[in-house]
């Protein structure tokens, strides 16, 4: 797993988009239709014409939320266990909304994300990998 540099690393880079959570879903939906059109009250419509609304607000806040929350409970063992509930919840939920591929592709979108709004180098970038490797594996892992 990532050592406790690299967690800390990536928390600080983390806690400096964190908030910008539709943003992050919009770059999500934009590079993958496919992801869009699972959520049913935003499949066909146009991304742009969405991205105000309160409603995708409040979906960007669930689903960069969840993700938040697993950065916040990173880098303490004792959390480990909340980390593999909270993963196991979403493999319920997300079983049958959700590909492994998607949320590879999910991932990738939030590296292109990162890069652009964040202070972004090669110290940066290898303490962000070992630490998406888990929390994205432990959630494929209960899909
Ligand atoms: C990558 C492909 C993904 C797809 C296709 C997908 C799809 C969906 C859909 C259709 C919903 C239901 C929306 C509604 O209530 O109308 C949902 C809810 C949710 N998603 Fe995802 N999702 C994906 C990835 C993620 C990721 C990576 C996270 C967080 C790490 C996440 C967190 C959530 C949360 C917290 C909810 C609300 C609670 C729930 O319904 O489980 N999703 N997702």
């Amino acid at each position: 797993g990532p050592s406790g540099d690299q967690i800390a690393a990536a928390k600080a880079s983390w806690n400096t988009v964190k908030n910008n959570q539709v943003d992050i879903l919009y770059a999500v939906f934009k590079a993958n239709p496919d992801i869009q059109t699972a959520f049913s009250q935003f499949a066909g419509k146009d991304l742009d014409s969405i991205k105000g609304t309160p409603d995708f607000s409040k979906h960007a806040g669930r689903v960069v939320g969840l993700f938040s929350e697993v950065m916040d409970l990173l880098g303490n063992d004792a959390n480990t266990p909340t980390i593999l509930a909270k993963a196991k919840d979403f493999g319920k939920s997300h079983k049958s909304r959700a590909s492994p591929a998607q949320l590879d592709n999910f991932r990738k979108s939030l590296v292109v994300y990162l890069k652009g709004a964040t202070k972004w180098d090669s110290a940066v970038e290898s303490s962000w990998a070992p630490v998406l490797d888990f929390v994205f594996s432990t959630l494929k892992n209960e899909l």
